[in-house]
């Protein structure tokens, strides 16, 4: 429904490239509303957590180096088929199987460095949403926009 919500993350390498805005940018248009929103350095614990499912793949600690290698910017977006709209407009997890359009497809090349996360299921977006935010930083502001959004 309208008020599932997913986690997004601008990973080191896109905020080196000063990608924050573009993609916050492509959120908001589309019509999403941002419920939550920080600059982290995230610790390998939590990176650990949060990449649990992927603990035994070979790339498992290349990819904890990369994703502590600077600060992320955590966010929370909220709206109508959220989780999966949000992983079309990052393409594919390989840069190079992501169409044109797409953020991965157009601005990064590596799958070590492509540039944002994004939930693959509601039940990954809660259980991440409560890993990376305590409750008191969401904040479900009345957008006055919706009814333009919605019908
Ligand atoms: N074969 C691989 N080699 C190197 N890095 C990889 C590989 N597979 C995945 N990764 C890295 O691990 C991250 C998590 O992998 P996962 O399979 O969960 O992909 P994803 O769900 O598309 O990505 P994310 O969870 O970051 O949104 C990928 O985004 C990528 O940065």
């Amino acid at each position: 429904g309208v008020n599932e919500c997913t986690f997004i993350a601008v990973k080191p390498d896109g905020v080196q490239r000063k990608m924050v805005g573009e993609i916050v940018r492509r959120f908001e248009k589309k019509g999403f509303k941002l419920v939550g929103l920080k600059l982290v350095q995230a610790s390998e614990d939590l990176l650990r957590d949060h990449y649990w499912s992927l603990r035994s793949k070979p790339f498992f600690s290349k990819l904890i180096t990369y994703m502590s290698s600077g600060p992320v910017v955590a966010m929370v977006w909220r709206g109508l088929d959220v989780v999966k709209t949000a992983r079309k407009m990052l393409g594919e997890t390989n840069p190079a199987d992501s169409l044109p359009g797409t953020i991965r497809g157009n601005y990064c090349v590596e799958m070590g460095r492509n540039v944002i996360h994004g939930s693959d299921s509601v039940e990954s977006a809660q259980k991440e949403i409560s890993l990376w935010f305590h409750q008191s930083e969401l904040n479900r502001w009345e957008d006055c926009g919706s009814q333009w959004i919605y019908n």
